[in-house]
């Protein structure tokens, strides 16, 4: 079937004129209706396993912005959870795990409960498959491998990955049986995903840009590229947006090789390098750095005209580099997708 959605004839391919636009983390703290949801779902976790209440988060931006992409609310670590790694979210902290460093830990791992412990985030695409509107696309979603990975091995958040490249370099058997465990899963997932309605896949590899070039071909490209080719052949015709961040000039190979329908680029990306190095090659998403949507202003409309008039010549989803952050003023988000939705080429 051929797409009639703004974002999935983009992802298709074609050039549209205003570009499709949705925003990372565009659900979220920044906005007070997902504040009272979230009291009233209880914890982070809670929210993401409840389908009623994700369901009205998801649509909390949609009503307000008209974005055309809603993305299911759930979080990339909901992946370890369902392996039985304990995770928690402690407020104003982040996200807590059981750290995995050794062959017993990851003997504790384990696939068989991933999709009942998922049935309510199936559930949540399913709802929100039937209460988008027409010409809204769904984004279904995943962490990459080697980013999930970062926070299972680290047990949370970290500065410098230390403990997740020690296990990569000292005891590289055990860390290829975690990648390939969360190869497994995630493609799984990710069909679930699918099957459930998800009409587009985003792969998060936020921390890519944290490995040298040799490990980053070997645990962000390879892990990416067997997703990519696993969806493509298991389900034809749902693209697959990859998100490399901070994969610098490697952006290039990552797209070549992964053969990714798109491919989201983080505020550091120079423009006239994407508009002439990655977008022959696939659709091209992002890139405003989310700090500008905090500063607003004058900064902002000439940032947003600057990755428009540069990338919106060719297949291009406008996006930002990376998620909204919590300070930034909603009033803000509607000056982007007034000025977004004006642009004439
Ligand atoms: C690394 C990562 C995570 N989660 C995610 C990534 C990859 C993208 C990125 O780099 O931002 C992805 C994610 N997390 C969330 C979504 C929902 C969909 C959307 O984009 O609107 C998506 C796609 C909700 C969320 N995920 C989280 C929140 C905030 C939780 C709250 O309500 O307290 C939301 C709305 C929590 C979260 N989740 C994660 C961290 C480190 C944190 C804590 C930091 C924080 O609080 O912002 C892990």
């Amino acid at each position: 079937m051929t797409a009639t959605k703004p974002f999935l004839r983009a992802l298709a391919g074609e050039t549209i004129t205003p570009p499709p636009f949705w925003l990372m983390r565009q659900a979220g703290r920044y906005l007070p209706e997902y504040r009272a949801t979230r009291t009233q779902a209880g914890s982070f976790l809670d929210l993401c396993y409840n389908p009623e209440l994700a369901v009205e988060v998801t649509l909390q931006p949609l009503r307000r912005y008209g974005f055309d992409a809603a993305i299911l609310f759930s979080d990339i670590l909901v992946v370890p959870d369902g392996l039985g790694q304990g995770v928690a979210f402690k407020e104003g902290e982040g996200p807590v795990l059981t750290p995995i460093r050794s062959a017993r830990d990851l003997d504790g791992l384990d696939i068989s409960g991933l999709h009942d412990r998922m049935a309510p985030v199936y559930a949540t695409v399913a709802g929100l498959s039937k209460a988008i509107p027409a010409t809204t696309a769904l984004i279904g979603f995943s962490g990459a491998p080697w980013t999930v990975a970062t926070y299972m091995i680290e047990g949370g958040g970290s500065k410098d990955f230390s403990q997740a490249k020690k296990l990569m370099w000292a005891e590289p058997e055990t860390f290829a049986r975690l990648m390939e465990l969360l190869i497994e899963a995630t493609g799984q997932y990710l069909i679930r995903q699918i099957d459930a309605g998800a009409e587009a896949i985003q792969i998060f590899d936020t921390w890519a840009g944290a490995l040298p070039e040799t490990e980053f071909r070997r645990w962000v490209i390879e892990p990416a590229r067997r997703l990519v080719e696993r969806i493509h052949s298991e389900r034809p015709g749902v693209p697959v947006i990859g998100f490399p961040r901070g994969a610098g000039i490697l952006y290039e190979a990552y797209v070549t090789e992964t053969k990714v329908d798109g491919v989201s680029l983080d505020s550091s990306v120079p423009l006239d390098w994407a508009a002439r190095v990655l977008q022959p090659k696939c659709t091209v998403q992002g890139n405003l750095d989310p700090i500008l949507l905090v500063a607003g202003g004058d900064a902002l409309d000439a940032g947003i005209d600057r990755v428009l008039n540069t990338l919106g010549k060719g297949p291009f989803i406008f996006n930002l580099g990376h998620g909204i952050i919590p300070p930034t003023p909603p009033e803000n988000v509607a000056r982007l997708a007034q000025r977004v939705k004006a642009f004439k080429g």
